[in-house]
């Protein structure tokens, strides 16, 4: 499959990275647009990939184009491309609040899918949420698929609203999980642990809990149960955690960054 990335900033980084090392692709068969020669040059020199500062030259014989930059820079990528695109390329875009038919329109091409996917992708844990227009093929559908099982898993859905609600989600979801684990590292600190110990003790029950979750294949509340002795320790940091009223605040943050997803996709 040969593809063209146009943006190779973090998230760009983390598709290809794991584009190669899953052996979806070969490094020969990637070509990455991207205005920063510094950016270029790492590109290069760490995966042995093709690299362009142009736009139309990236996209060359390209079967997918990956759109990687931020939504800011979108109308000027749109109208460099507008009427470039084959009909047969299929357009996958990961920018945030860019509807299809702001893409479509744009780009002034149907075969698009718009993805929702986050930085855990990084290290092949990301979690993607994507929709198609009905002129993606069902070729190009199983072609979305396998690029974005390589960052890890991925949920189709036919209703495009779903991606806001991703976005909110699992999409910005990685930075609350960090928010929390900031303020327990502050926790631990202030009880006397290095912040080295704070980082390892935090990271560690971190992970240990969403693998246990998810291996255990028991309700989160019941795990929860299982760790809070009655008149014990946990009871006591729970109880405050219920008067300051965590669940309405989750849910509350989250409704806010959909409503803000929403918003950009209307801009
Ligand atoms: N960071 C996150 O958690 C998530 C980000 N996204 C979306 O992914 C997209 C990319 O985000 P990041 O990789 O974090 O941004 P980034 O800023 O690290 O990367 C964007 C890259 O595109 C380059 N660029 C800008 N205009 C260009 C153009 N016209 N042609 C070629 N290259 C150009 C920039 O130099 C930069 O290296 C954004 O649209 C964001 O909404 C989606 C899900 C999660
Ligand atoms: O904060 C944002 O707008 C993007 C979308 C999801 C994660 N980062």
């Amino acid at each position: 499959m040969k593809i063209a990335f146009i943006g190779g900033g973090n998230m760009g980084e983390a598709i290809l990275g794991a584009l190669i090392q899953k052996n979806i692709c070969p490094p020969k068969d990637i070509t990455v647009s991207e205005i920063k020669a510094e950016r270029r040059t790492f590109l290069e020199n760490t995966y042995g990939i093709k690299t362009t500062p142009s736009n139309p030259e990236a996209i060359k014989n390209a079967e997918v184009v990956l759109l990687a930059i931020k939504p800011q820079n979108l109308a000027e990528l749109s109208a460099g491309l507008k009427g470039k695109l084959a009909e047969t390329q299929l357009v996958i875009s990961i920018i945030a609040g860019a509807t299809l038919s702001k893409l479509s329109g744009g780009l002034e091409h149907k075969a698009v899918v718009r993805v929702m996917p986050n930085t855990p992708a990084m290290i092949g844990m990301g979690m993607s949420v994507w929709t198609a227009l009905p002129a993606v093929s069902p070729a190009q559908k199983e072609q979305a698929k396998s690029i974005l099982s390589a960052m890890g898993k991925e949920i189709y859905t036919g209703k495009e609203t779903m991606l806001d609600a991703a976005t909110a989600i699992s999409g910005s979801g990685p930075a609350y999980f960090f928010l929390f684990m900031e303020s327990l590292e502050k926790a631990a600190q202030e009880m006397g642990f290095t912040p080295e110990e704070a980082t390892v003790l935090v990271s560690q029950t971190a992970a240990g809990s969403a693998v246990y979750a998810e291996k255990s294949g028991l309700p989160l509340a019941q795990l929860r149960k299982n760790v809070t002795s009655p008149g014990g320790t946990t009871a006591e940091a729970i109880k405050v955690f219920e008067q300051a009223g965590l669940e309405t605040t989750v849910i509350k943050a989250a409704k806010a960054a959909f409503d803000r997803s929403v918003e950009l996709g209307k801009g």
